[in-house]
């Protein structure tokens, strides 16, 4: 038992069982909506003991504000990995590196090569190439009257697009490498609540020499690992001197460089391109879904784009993402569905120091998971917090710069601070770009009258419990050029 700093005790916890502590109230059903419940009856700022480790959990904006604005570099940790040796957030990832030299090296890579505003600036051409192909691929469907799934369509769209990103080319369709990476990525994502619960036992686990899960987690890295040693070796063979360098080129020459800033080896860039794929794609697929669904269930959001897309982009061309930011409804309605829908509903960090919140002790290495999904239905921060309601984003009012950083630390479908997402940018172009293509083009018929919003049971990644799957019809009649054009 952890003994109070002070004076100050952990924060408020309900009762207890015996040997698994709160265990149990972890696992019921859906976590988020679980905690979001407990928050309701023992505060915002609460701790659960998984054994005997204490777990704290933060449930409103107010609190999630303070420790971004107060504590952030004190929790810039993710703790430690379930398995070092694992692809799949093992010790050589990016996403579950320490707050140090490894971590700060590859971050600059990153913003320099893939994520930076430069960087994206380069690659626009890649996205524009893949956004044609997703609107063909849904005109062909639509043409045929074939089904479409919604998820999978984006998961394809945003994998191709980052896969391009780091190396310079898409996986295989032919030779079945793209199918193998897009089911390794949902696999992974399936995966991450007992990457989560993994993380959270460890300490007391690794003491009795027990890993949980270790077999899932190992049998998802193996697959990765056969993929990604193909394709490194094809990068290090078609190497010439004149096309530009992608990110995998510049991490393969620190790789062999013995005076590189920082000595990484190719388990560090399979980890690297793993973090990517998954961080990217999957969430991107749930965003799109979800905030689709809400489109569809609210006919008047779904006019109002379709003027906005009309009056700004017209009916000979389509929409790209440099119409974007003359979209402003079109964002605030991605913007809200990140909110009510975080596909990222609860991220965890970790205490480097012992430090005092809302006068109560976190010691330090203690675990700290904040939910995503309670912050962003927060009563006390947002109007109507479970209605779909993009309008909330437009003309926000901010009368400075404080005002818009008081905003962003509220608003954390990316996370917040140094770790949160470096995606966030690229995330917004891939579902932006996705649901301007799909309003301005097609209507949809769904078998039902609504789209059902049940959320899939003990999902870590927010999942609709049924995939949403469309008929689509082409959209009004005087677009024909855009139906035309991708024939
Ligand atoms: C809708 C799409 C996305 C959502 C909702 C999302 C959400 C998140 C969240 C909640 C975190 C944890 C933040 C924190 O701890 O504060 C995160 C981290 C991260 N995301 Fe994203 N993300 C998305 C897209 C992307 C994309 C497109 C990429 C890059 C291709 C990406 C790369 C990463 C990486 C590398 C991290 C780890 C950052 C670190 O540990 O320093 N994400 N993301």
């Amino acid at each position: 038992m952890i003994k109070p700093k002070d004076g100050f005790e952990l924060p408020p916890s309900p009762p207890t069982l015996p040997i698994i502590g709160h265990l149990h109230l972890l696992l019921s059903g859906s976590t988020h909506k679980s905690l979001q419940k407990l928050s309701s009856r023992y505060g915002p700022l609460f701790h659960l003991n998984i054994f005997s480790v204490p777990v704290i959990f933060v449930s409103s904006a107010s609190v999630a504000y303070e420790i971004f604005r107060e504590h952030e570099v004190n929790f810039s940790l993710r703790g430690t990995p379930p398995i070092d040796e694992s692809l799949l957030v093992g010790s050589f990832g990016f996403f579950t590196a320490p707050y140090g030299g490894y971590w700060k090296f590859m971050k600059k890579q990153m913003v320099t090569k893939l994520l930076g505003p430069q960087a994206l600036e380069r690659s626009r051409g890649i996205r524009g190439y893949e956004r044609e192909g997703f609107h063909a691929s849904l005109l062909d469907k639509a043409v045929k009257n074939e089904s479409v799934e919604i998820g999978k369509e984006e998961m394809k769209f945003a994998n191709n697009i980052i896969c391009k990103m780091i190396m310079g080319r898409s996986c295989n369709e032919e030779n079945g490498e793209a199918e193998r990476v897009r089911d390794l990525v949902a696999e992974s994502t399936a995966l991450t609540m007992m990457i989560f619960v993994a993380n959270m036992f460890q300490r007391p686990l690794k003491k009795l020499g027990i890993t949980l899960f270790r077999k899932e987690i190992m049998s998802v890295s193996h697959r990765f690992n056969e993929v990604l040693e193909r394709i490194l070796e094809e990068h290090e063979r078609k190497k010439d001197n004149y096309h530009d360098m992608d990110l995998m080129d510049v991490l393969l020459e620190t790789c062999r460089d013995e005076t590189a800033e920082y000595r990484i080896t190719r388990n560090h860039i399979k980890s690297l391109f793993v973090d990517l794929v998954i961080a990217g794609s999957d969430t991107s697929r749930h965003a799109t879904q979800w905030t689709m669904a809400e489109i569809i269930n609210n006919p008047n959001v779904l006019e109002r784009l379709r003027e906005e897309i009309g009056s700004v982009v017209g009916k000979t061309r389509l929409v790209q993402e440099s119409d974007l930011q003359n979209l402003p409804y079109l964002q605030a309605t991605v913007k809200e569905g990140l909110r009510l829908h975080p596909p990222g509903a609860l991220f965890a960090r970790s205490s480097r120091e012992g430090c005092k919140i809302r006068g109560f002790y976190i010691p330090e290495n203690t675990p700290l998971v904040v939910n995503v999904y309670a912050v962003m239905r927060d009563p006390d921060t947002w109007e109507d917090p479970n209605e779909f309601k993009p309008e909330r984003f437009l003309g926000f009012p901010c009368s400075g710069q404080q005002d818009e950083r008081d905003h962003a630390l509220k608003y954390i479908p990316f996370g917040s601070g140094r770790r949160g997402c470096p995606g966030s940018n690229l995330a917004y172009i891939i579902v932006g770009t996705a649901i301007g293509v799909m309003v301005q083009c097609f209507d949809w018929k769904i078998k039902a009258d609504e789209v059902d919003m049940e959320e899939a049971p003990r999902a870590l990644v927010l999942t609709m419990a049924d995939h949403l799957s469309v008929f689509l019809l082409l959209a009004p009649a005087d677009s024909k050029f855009l139906t035309w054009r991708c024939h």
